[in-house]
This record gives C-alpha cells, structure tokens and sequence, in this order.
C-alpha cells in the first residue's frame, strides 16, 4: 500500500514588496496539488508569536521558538506555500523548493510608498534589495539547485512564475508516483 505522496514545500521568499503574497495566492489556485498557503507574518499576529512590537520600524520581533514550533506540524505535513520576507529560520529539510523573487529597486520603492511605509523603512528594504540580501540568505541556507531566482516587475513575471513552478509542482508529483510504483 503506497502512502499518498504528501505535497511539496514551497517557501517563497523575497524582499518586502516582491510580491511574495501575490504569487502564493495565485500559485495556490493554479497548483495541481493541494498548497495549503501560510503568510507567515499574518501568522506571527494572529498567533501572537512575537516578542515586541517596534512602532517606529512597524514591525514585529518574531519569537522564533514559538515560530518554528507553530510551522513543524504544518511544514511536516507537506503540501504548503511558506510566504516570507526571510527564510534561514526555517530548517533545510522543511523545503521542496525555495523561490526568491526579486524586484528592480524603484519599482519597489514605488511600491513600498505606495504602502505607506516610513521613509526610513522603504529605505531598508530597498537597500536590502539591492544588496541582494534575501538571495544571499536562500542560498546559504539551501542546497542551490532548489533556489531559484525570479523577476517579479510586471504581471507577465507574475503569470510565468507561477507556470514555472506548476511545472516544477507536476515534475516533483511525477517523481513520487513513478518512486512509489516502484517500491
Ligand atoms: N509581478 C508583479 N507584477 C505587478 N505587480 C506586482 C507583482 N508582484 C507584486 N505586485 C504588486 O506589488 C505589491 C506588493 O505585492 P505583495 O504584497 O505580494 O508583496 P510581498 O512580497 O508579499 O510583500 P510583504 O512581504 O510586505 O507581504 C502589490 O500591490 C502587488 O499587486
């Protein structure tokens, strides 16, 4: 008797603004399996996994004990969109495949005004951007060859990143079902 194949882990992460959420919602609807999609920083609130809250940056000390401790039964579970502007917490065995999207500075600036940011918080970030922060970050936390790099300027990057990673997602399932035949 062959276990279902539980689906992949995908994080996908990138500078505030990339458009992380945009994509894991999309990706979500579009998957050929199941992604359940967790937007981390929604989780953080709702759960109440912080330590502070900094007014001035408008952010959140994440408590990572407690982090990690939420995210073990739904990494382990499979089947999952991590959406992140940051991804060395999690632990390399979590992850199928690990998405870093990336973003030409002044559109993100335009973005991040467009949010409302403070000025010095649209400056971090975009400065974070540039020094390819979040890229750096993947692709010392994970083996290379399930880091992958993608633009997200427009909503044509937007459409092919997600068939890209439906690819992926049909590719990784023809695996299992082909390994699980076998066994
Ligand atoms: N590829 C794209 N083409 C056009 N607009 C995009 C694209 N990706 C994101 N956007 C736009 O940029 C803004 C930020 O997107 P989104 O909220 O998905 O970013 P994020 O990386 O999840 O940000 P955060 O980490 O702060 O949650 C949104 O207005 C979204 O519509």
């Amino acid at each position: 008797m062959t276990s279902s194949p539980k689906g992949p882990v995908i994080i996908i992460t990138g500078t505030p603004g990339t458009g992380k959420t945009t994509h894991a919602q999309l990706l979500a609807d579009e998957s050929p399996v199941p992604l359940k999609h967790i937007n981390v920083g929604d989780l953080v609130k709702e759960k109440n996994l912080y330590e502070t809250y900094d007014e001035e940056w408008q952010s959140y000390t994440v408590d990572e004990d407690k982090l990690l401790d939420e995210l073990e039964p739904i990494a382990s579970a499979g089947g999952v969109i991590l959406d992140w502007h940051t991804c060395e917490l999690f632990p390399e065995r979590w992850a199928d495949l690990v998405v870093v999207l990336r973003c030409n500075h002044t559109k993100l600036w335009e973005r991040l005004e467009k949010r409302g940011y403070p000025l010095k918080k649209i400056q971090e970030n975009n400065e974070a951007e540039i020094m390819e922060v979040v890229l750096d970050e993947a692709r010392s936390s994970y083996a290379s060859e399930i880091v992958v790099e993608l633009q997200s300027e427009g909503t044509e990057d937007l459409e092919s990143n997600v068939q890209r990673i439906v690819d992926w997602i049909n590719a990784w399932k023809a695996d299992r079902e082909a390994g699980s035949t076998q066994s």
